[in-house]
């Protein structure tokens, strides 16, 4: 383990790849946000820290600065510019909803940003008000630009489920027929992300990302409806999500967009302060980090936060799965519609080549492959008339192990926070990687719980 020159602070924030900390230089007292990616091989890191060189080059306001990356063991820390205030996500956590005049101001600097990095051939692949930063002096900067897309590109993220695809264009989903994509994908994210800041949540965020996956690049674009909002922003939404991406303007020219004239930075200030004494009045409890890090080089404040992912008994109280829907979850026993439709959306991807989607085509097909063996295995025992098995491989719904992956989808949707979704899909990837290798584990869980249930019926009642 080496020295580092930084000290490092709370976990601010979780993404898909790794954790985002506070931390400063010791020698400079510079404060910067530092994300620590888990990468998990090293083949890649190489590629990965010429490219963080690369970005660091890159001088814009509306982009958040790229200081320098390194490696300690199996992860990559990359150094950034601080943005006090987080993301714009984290500023809608607070205010539920912009105003139309807020989100104008939020897009037109995400626009600046873009068109910066549209100049320098890089498409930026993940706009969504997650990944806009705010500083302390309520400057807006396109952020996390590059990591995410350049790990995409390398096996690390192909095996792993990423991220949500409801910001995502229908070219990055169905790459192979619209022949590739380019910058114009970030276009279609500015609208997705336009219509998130004003209603507080992309489009169709109720829905099984499973599902939106294929039905991005065939259904219509999402519109912004209601006499609410003003003919710009519908208009604004609307240039942004053609389907067809060369019919989307440039960032450049949708900079002169009658919705953006409407950008008032004094309202966006007033907001940031007022979001300020907020979290000043209800600090936030710092978050658990994912991956360790080398306890030495943390601040001696922050130390407990550290090592609470190493403590078992360590009992967080926040109530994180959204009971609401447990009702309608309890209509009745699934219908078989429900299996067809987790089937069907699992068949119809075949024909599709996905990238950095909620359900990688990976995932998919290991699903399909994972249960093919799953199925053979069960065959195999049933034709060996192991009576013990209670698989009916001939069953015209899912199969016994499928049936975990679309309950594990139900919980997924149940889920309030992302980093619980995140949670959920991270468990469902590693089921499915296990199954992959040693078919029949999701079977056996299944047929646990099952069997529990028959002898134990009444007593599952709700024991919340
Ligand atoms: N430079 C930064 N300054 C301050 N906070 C940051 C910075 N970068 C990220 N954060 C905080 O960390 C959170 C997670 O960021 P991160 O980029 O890891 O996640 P994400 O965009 O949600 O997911 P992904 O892994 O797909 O990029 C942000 O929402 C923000 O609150």
């Amino acid at each position: 383990m080496s020295e580092v020159k930084y000290k490092f602070g709370e976990c601010i924030g979780k993404g898909n790849f790794g954790d985002v900390f506070k931390a400063t230089d010791k020698t400079t007292k510079k404060v910067y946000a530092i994300k620590v990616i888990n990468l998990d091989c090293s083949e890649d890191m190489g590629s990965l820290i010429q490219e963080i060189r690369f970005l660091s080059l890159f001088r814009s306001p509306f982009i958040t600065r790229y200081c320098e990356a390194f490696i300690d063991d199996i992860q990559m820390y990359v150094v950034m510019e601080y943005c006090g205030r987080g993301s714009c996500s984290d500023l809608l956590r607070v205010v539920k909803r912009m105003s139309e005049t807020l989100a104008a101001f939020v897009i037109r600097e995400t626009l600046k940003g873009l068109h910066y990095l549209h100049t320098q051939q890089k498409v930026h692949r993940d706009i969504k008000a997650a990944n806009i930063l705010v500083t302390d002096n309520a400057e807006v900067k396109v952020g996390d630009f590059g990591v995410s897309g350049e790990i995409t590109d390398t096996h690390i993220k192909r095996k792993t489920f990423v991220g949500t695809p409801f910001w995502m264009a229908p070219e990055i989903i169905a790459r192979k027929k619209y022949g590739g994509y380019d910058e114009r994908v970030d276009i279609w994210s500015t609208g997705i992300t336009t219509i998130e800041l004003v209603r507080g949540v992309p489009p169709l965020l109720d829905q099984d990302p499973m599902k939106m996956v294929f039905q991005i690049p065939k259904c219509e674009p999402p519109i912004l409806k209601g006499d609410k909002y003003s003919r710009y922003i519908k208009l604004f939404v609307k240039d942004c999500l053609k389907m067809e991406p060369k019919d989307r303007p440039t960032a450049q020219s949708l900079l002169r967009h009658p919705f953006i004239m409407n950008a008032l930075f004094v309202e966006f200030a007033k907001l940031v302060e007022s979001v300020k004494r907020h979290q000043t009045r209800n600090p936030k409890t710092p978050k658990v980090p994912r991956y360790k890090i080398p306890l030495d080089w943390v601040n001696e404040d922050d130390l407990i936060h550290h090592q609470k992912h190493d403590n078992p008994n360590w009992d967080d109280k926040r109530i994180e799965w959204d009971f609401e829907t447990l009702k309608s979850l309890r209509q009745g026993p699934i219908g078989k519609q429900d299996y067809i439709d987790v089937k069907s959306s699992i068949g119809n991807g075949s024909n599709m080549q996905i990238d950095t989607v909620g359900v990688t085509l990976v995932a998919l097909n290991s699903l399909r492959g994972a249960m093919a063996k799953a199925a053979a295995v069960n065959n195999n025992i049933n034709s060996h008339n192991d009576k013990t098995s209670l698989v009916e491989p001939k069953s015209p719904r899912l199969c016994t192990g499928e049936v975990l992956y679309f309950c594990l989808q139900r919980v997924y949707l149940r889920a309030k926070s992302k980093e619980t979704k995140r949670t959920v899909l991270e468990l469902i990837n590693v089921l499915l990687q296990y199954e992959d290798s040693n078919p029949g584990l999701s079977a056996a869980i299944v047929e646990e719980i099952l069997k529990f249930g028959k002898q134990n019926g009444s007593s599952l009642e709700d024991t919340r």
